[in-house]
């Protein structure tokens, strides 16, 4: 299976989390739309240290730091659905969106119409501030409503049980991480938290 990294909003830990889950599943990575610099691709290269994880090329490179269509309007081109294509490999693959989930690439489509459309499960990562139980909750609705294959939630950020809780009533997905806010990011801890993915991973 390949999975797509999803967030309840942008700046969520979806570059992160796509990092810790290529190395835990020595995966290929690819970020179909990179809107705003420095590229999420090149990071996650800093932070995977297996040899088996190839980083496929954006399909759009773009450089303004705004939602895609915006970005795609400001640069003179046009983003459509049937411009992404999964890079033929031999390797499970971690496709990272952009933003949450009606994050819009065009005039009439969505960032997760890619899911569905290149056969990818979901994760998706929700962090716990004050007001993140209804855009985790909102976000879960939509999936579900529109029949999104979801393979679990990563918490990601300073913890909240209560609000983890009431997520995980509501949803009923499987939690496969809860990732703490960390003081240093580098291949060491994407690492380590990649052999704490694979403690809660199922197939
Ligand atoms: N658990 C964490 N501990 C410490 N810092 C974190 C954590 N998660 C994310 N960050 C930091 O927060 C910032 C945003 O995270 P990240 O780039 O992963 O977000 P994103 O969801 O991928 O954003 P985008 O929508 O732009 O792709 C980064 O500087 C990242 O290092
Ligand atoms: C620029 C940013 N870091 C992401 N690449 C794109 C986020 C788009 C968010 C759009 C929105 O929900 O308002
Ligand atoms: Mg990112």
């Amino acid at each position: 299976m390949n999975y797509f990294v999803t967030a309840i909003g942008t700046d969520s830990g979806k570059t992160l989390v796509s990092a810790i889950l290529t190395e835990a599943l020595k995966a290929d990575y690819w970020k179909p739309i990179q809107a705003g610099l420095p590229a999420d691709t090149d990071r996650v290269k800093e932070l995977v240290k297996n040899n088996k994880s190839r980083f496929h090329q954006e399909t759009f490179q773009l450089k303004t730091p705004a939602s895609p269509h915006a970005a795609a309007q400001f640069e003179h081109l046009e983003i459509e659905l049937t411009d992404f294509m999964l890079p033929g490999v031999n390797n499970r693959l971690v496709v990272e969106g952009a933003g949450g989930v009606l994050v819009p690439i065009n005039q009439q489509n969505f960032v997760i119409e890619l899911a569905r459309q290149l056969d990818l499960e979901i994760i998706l990562v929700a962090n716990l501030y004050l007001g993140s139980i209804n855009h985790t909750l909102l976000t879960a609705d939509f999936l579900k409503r529109n029949n999104y294959k979801v393979k679990g939630l990563i918490f990601n950020g300073e913890s909240n049980p209560e609000s983890e809780q009431i997520i995980e009533k509501h949803t009923g997905w499987p939690v496969l991480l809860r990732l703490p806010k960390l003081g240093l990011i580098n291949e060491e801890t994407v690492s380590y938290w990649a052999e704490q993915l694979k403690m809660n991973w199922y197939e």
